[in-house]
């Protein structure tokens, strides 16, 4: 992956334009309060760059004419092996649940498409503004990431202090996003993190967010909703789930 990821930085900026989805993942009708909202982030923020692909599917190889043709075959085979695994990640949760193996990704719309954020961000020495990706919880069904191997930058929230998640070469870090917790009424929970700067060396990471399709429906699993424990989600397809998240983001 590392290999396909110089080459999508390396490549010019006419060609970046085309297969670099650009901003992030947001519903059309939120955009231009979300660029508003970005004006206020700390200077830090300047410091991440980010490729985005969105909707990719990696069964689409032929198809994928405006990735650079040279790393195209090595993101399907990353991406679909990687999509494999948040798969099976999601049976074996299933199982803990004593529900079908396949629930999540029957209900999510078993979508072959995902979205990708590619991560560079750039070393900065002044300590108090470090941070390069702001606090957030991925609002997704579940995260596969991938971090440089030897430089430290993620953090999750445990018993309200941030913790480095340290990195393991050879290994991803997986985030269970805001859908798995929907779903499972909150015993499944989606972890809030944050991406800081290194002071002297660069720090890459490569996100893989399975998503729902927009028809999907999120609601809970019947047996995890009762008296005690209603619903603590909105119950809605995703599309509408979706803006509603960022509605609630913004502020709107
Ligand atoms: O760079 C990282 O380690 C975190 C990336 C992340 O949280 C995201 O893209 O949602
Ligand atoms: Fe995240």
């Amino acid at each position: 992956m590392w290999k396909a990821y110089d080459t999508l930085y390396q490549a010019p900026a006419e060609q970046r334009a085309i297969f670099d989805h650009g901003e992030p993942f947001l519903p059309p009708s939120l955009r231009e309060k979300f660029f508003e909202m970005l004006k206020s982030f700390p200077k830090g923020v300047d410091l991440k760059d980010t490729i985005r692909l969105h909707k990719f599917n990696p069964d689409d190889e032929d198809r994928m004419t405006h990735v650079p043709q040279e790393c195209r075959k090595l993101l399907c085979a990353y991406f679909k092996s990687v999509r494999d695994l948040g798969f099976q990640i999601l049976e074996t949760i299933s199982e803990s649940l004593g529900i079908e193996r396949d629930y999540f990704r029957n209900v999510t719309g078993n979508n072959p498409e995902l979205n990708v954020s590619i991560h560079r961000y750039s070393p900065y020495e002044d300590a108090e503004q470090r941070m390069g990706l702001p606090v957030h919880v991925d609002i997704d069904i579940l995260t596969i990431l991938l971090q440089t191997d030897d430089v430290e930058g993620l953090e999750v929230k445990k018993d309200d202090r941030w913790v480095v998640v340290k990195p393991v070469a050879g290994s991803f870090v997986i985030n269970l996003g805001e859908v798995i917790q929907a779903i499972t009424n909150g015993k499944y929970r989606s972890v809030l993190h944050r991406g800081m700067l290194n002071k002297d060396k660069v720090r890459s990471s490569v996100a893989c967010f399975l998503v729902p399709t927009p028809d999907s429906m999120i609601e809970p699993i019947p047996h995890l909703v009762t008296e005690e424990n209603p619903p603590h989600h909105l119950i809605a397809d995703w599309a509408t789930y979706y803006h509603h998240h960022f509605a609630k983001a913004l502020k709107l």
